[in-house]
């Protein structure tokens, strides 16, 4: 089965009403490949997502940037899957290293929010990446296997989940991977998922890298064999983002 490439752009905590009008119309009036080439998913906070949802183009869809582990209920400060459901937003980023390492949420942690996220209905955008310091000890591998391990353990159909690999040094420093490091990465994560989760899951789930894509090197990232997309933080909130999600092409053209 073919992957779709994948562009996710993830605001993370900024934005205000002016802002987000002004990059959304700016999204609106780009031209873009069509649906059958490229995926779009905007991430705003959850304060702008029902404006996003009534202003953003119907070819483009929606993630929340986080949910909660379970049920809804006495959460103070937490919204939860079901009503990010019932607002219509199909995609939820889970596990992003902001949140693994500001907010120590841990990797079981993290795979019982997949795990009650899909159960519900949403699409998951499931983040996995080492530090500097373990890359620089070796251990890149071992850390992001035990984080998509924890994930297969609550997981048994992978359809509704993207994959995301975010190397924690290369995220908002301007330091991105290189083509071969980053296709390096996602050989062994699919060679992962084909020996834990099968062969068709290795090859049908998309994994994209996110840390410091810009409109310069998306190409080069684009064109390795194991990169389907990407999740765009900074570059996602400038004008350059439509070029992230034109750089699908190289697929369709290689
Ligand atoms: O979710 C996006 C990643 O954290 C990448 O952020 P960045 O593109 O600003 O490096």
């Amino acid at each position: 089965m073919g992957r779709k490439f994948f562009v996710g752009g993830n605001w993370k905590c900024h934005g205000t009403v002016e802002e987000v009008k002004k990059i959304v119309t700016t999204l609106s009036e780009a031209e873009v490949p069509p649906e059958d080439v490229v995926e779009v998913v905007i991430s705003p906070p959850f304060v702008f997502l029902p404006l996003v949802k009534t202003l953003l183009r119907r070819d483009f869809s929606i993630a929340a940037q986080n949910c909660w582990v379970r049920k809804g209920g006495a959460f103070t400060g937490e919204v939860s899957a079901e009503m990010l459901v019932n607002l219509g937003i199909p995609w939820v980023i889970l596990g992003h290293s902001e949140r693994r390492l500001l907010l120590n949420e841990s990797n079981d942690f993290v795979a019982d929010k997949v795990a009650y996220a899909l159960s519900q209905g949403l699409k998951v955008i499931a983040c996995v990446g080492e530090t500097l310091e373990q890359r620089e000890s070796g251990a890149t591998m071992a850390v992001v296997a035990a984080q998509t391990k924890a994930i297969a353990e609550q997981v048994t159909h992978w359809s509704n989940i993207v994959l995301a690999y975010e190397p924690v040094w290369a995220i908002g420093t301007g330091k991105v991977a290189t083509p071969a490091q980053a296709q390096e990465v996602h050989f062994e994560l699919r060679k992962w998922l084909h020996v834990n989760a099968g062969a068709e899951v290795a090859a049908s789930t998309r994994i994209i890298y996110g840390g410091s894509v810009n409109g310069a090197n998306c190409k080069e990232l684009a064109a390795q064999p194991d990169v389907d997309g990407f999740l765009v933080g900074g570059a996602s909130l400038k004008p350059e983002f439509i070029d992230i999600i034109k750089s699908a092409t190289v697929k369709t053209t290689a």
